[in-house]
C-alpha cells in the first residue's frame, strides 16, 4: 500500500479545526486531528510545507517508521506544533490500519479493557448557586462525573464560564482578550463553592476541578487541603508542570489526586512526575501528544505507578481526536476518565462520527477505523477565523500571570 496524496483541511464550525487527510493506492483514506489552539496555522504549515511531501510514496501500514522519521528526523525535537503535527499523521495512518483490517481501531489495540468509557461533564456558572444548578443539571443528563467551575466574586472573567451552557470557547477573539486574576479571592471562594455542591449532589458524583496552572506549589497544597472534605476525583493543573519537581511540595501537603498534561506532548513532560507518583491521572491525549504510537507508550509508563489515564476532550479538540480517544480509552488498561465538552451542532455536522454518549459513558462505535469522518464540501463553508486564547493578568497590579 503506498500514501499517493495527503492535504490539510483547515475549517471553523463554531471554532477552529486542523485535520489532516491521508489518501492510499488502496483507496482507503484516513484522518487525523491536528488542532492546536490559538495557533492553527503554524500546524497547518508544518504539516503542508514540511511533512506531507515526506509522507508521498511511503507505505502507510508502518506506523511506527514514520512516527521515528517525523520525530526524529525534523532534528528539532518535540514541543506543541510538532507533536500535534505529528499526532495528526499518526491518527490518520491508525485510521488506515484498522479500516484495512475492517476493524474499530480499539479492537486492533487490544480490544476492549472495559464496558464503556466513563466520562466527565462540565458544570460551570457565573456564580455558587447556578453552578450548583449546572451540576444538577448534568447528574440529570446522566453524568457521573461532573468537573465545576464557578466565577469569583470581584472577578470580571473567569476561566471555565462559558457563554452558553453546553458549549464553552476559551478562544474568544480576534486578539487575545484580557482576563483578571487574583488567587486569595479564588482560594477563598472555591472551598465553598464545592461545599455546596457537594451538599447539593451528594457523595456518589464524582468531581473535579482545574485551577488552570495558576497558583504556587505552597498555594496548590492550601486548596488541595481545603477540598479534601468533599473528595474530588481530582484536582488538575494546580501549578505550570514545567517543574515537575515542584508536585513534591503539593503531595506533601493533600490527599486530593492531582491531575496534570493536558498541555504536555511526549513523555519527557511528565516522566519524573509519573515516576516519583507526584500525579494521579495523565491528561496527555492523541491531538497533542504525537497521537496513538506515543500516547500508548505514557499510558503503559503510567501504568508501572498506578497513574492512570485522564485524556483531554475540550470543544479545541476535534471530534476526529474524541474518536480516536474513545478507541484508546476502551483499550487502555490503566484507564481513569475521558473529558467530554460537547461539540456544536455545526461542529458535529462537519464531522460524523460513530461514538455516542448514554448515562455518563460513551463508547467509540464499531465502524472500522476510529470511526469519524470529516464532510470537506460543510467544512469549506466554515473558512478559518483567527482567535486567541485569553491572556491573563492579576487584578491588582497587572501582572501577567498563566491564563
Ligand atoms: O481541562 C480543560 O478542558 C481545559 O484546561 C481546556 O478547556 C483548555 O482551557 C483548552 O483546551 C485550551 O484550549
Ligand atoms: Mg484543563
Amino acid at each position: 500500500m503506498k500514501i499517493t496524496s495527503a492535504k490539510v483541511i483547515v475549517c471553523a464550525p463554531s471554532r477552529n479545526f486542523v485535520t489532516l487527510k491521508i489518501e492510499t493506492d488502496e483507496g482507503l483514506t484516513g484522518i487525523g486531528d491536528a488542532t492546536l489552539n490559538g495557533r492553527e496555522l503554524a500546524v497547518a504549515s508544518y504539516l503542508t510545507d514540511h511533512v506531507i511531501p515526506c509522507l508521498i510514496g511511503r507505505d502507510p501500514q508502518q506506523i511506527e517508521d514514520i512516527w521515528q522519521y517525523l520525530y526524529k528526523g525534523a532534528y528539532w525535537r518535540r514541543g506543541p506544533v510538532t507533536m500535534s503535527a505529528i499526532a495528526g499523521v499518526d491518527t490518520a495512518l491508525w485510521d488506515i490500519k484498522a479500516k484495512a483490517a475492517n476493524m474499530p481501531l480499539y479492537q486492533l489495540l487490544g480490544g476492549k479493557s472495559r464496558t464503556g468509557v466513563m466520562v466527565y461533564g462540565h458544570a460551570n456558572g457565573k456564580d455558587i448557586g447556578h453552578t450548583v444548578e449546572e451540576v444538577l443539571r448534568y447528574k440529570e443528563m446522566g453524568y457521573k462525573a461532573i468537573r465545576a467551575q464557578s466565577g469569583v466574586p470581584g472577578l470580571e472573567k473567569v476561566y471555565g464560564v462559558g457563554r452558553g451552557t453546553m458549549f464553552y470557547e476559551p478562544a474568544d477573539a480576534d486578539l487575545p482578550s484580557e482576563h483578571d486574576w487574583s488567587t486569595e479571592k479564588y482560594l477563598r471562594h472555591t472551598p465553598e463553592l464545592f461545599d455546596k455542591v457537594r451538599a447539593a449532589v451528594g457523595p456518589d458524583i464524582h468531581l473535579l476541578h482545574d485551577a488552570h496552572h495558576r497558583l504556587t506549589p505552597i498555594e496548590a497544597g492550601r486548596l488541595g487541603k481545603d477540598l479534601e472534605p468533599y473528595r474530588l476525583f481530582w484536582l488538575e493543573d494546580t501549578t505550570p508542570a514545567e517543574n515537575q519537581e515542584s508536585f513534591r511540595l503539593i503531595r506533601q501537603h493533600t490527599t486530593t489526586p492531582l491531575a496534570v498534561g493536558e498541555i504536555f506532548n511526549t513523555i519527557w513532560d511528565c516522566k519524573d512526575l509519573i515516576q516519583n507518583q507526584l500525579i494521579d491521572y495523565i491528561r496527555a491525549t492523541v491531538v497533542h501528544a504525537g497521537g496513538i504510537t506515543h500516547l500508548r507508550r505514557i499510558a503503559d509508563f503510567a501504568a508501572l505507578y498506578q497513574v492512570r489515564t485522564g485524556c483531554h476532550g475540550a470543544t479545541d479538540l476535534s471530534p476526529v481526536c474524541m474518536g480516536a480517544a474513545l478507541n484508546f480509552d476502551l483499550w487502555v488498561p490503566n484507564f481513569g476518565i475521558q473529558e467530554y465538552m460537547r461539540h456544536t451542532e455545526e461542529t458535529d455536522a462537519v464531522f460524523p462520527h460513530a461514538y455516542t454518549f448514554k448515562d455518563g459513558y460513551m463508547h467509540p462505535g464499531e465502524t472500522p477505523g476510529h470511526g469519524v469522518t470529516i464532510d470537506e464540501t460543510l467544512a469549506a463553508k466554515y473558512p478559518y477565523q483567527r482567535a486567541y486564547l485569553p491572556v491573563n493578568r492579576l487584578q491588582h497590579d497587572g501582572t501577567l500571570c498563566s491564563w
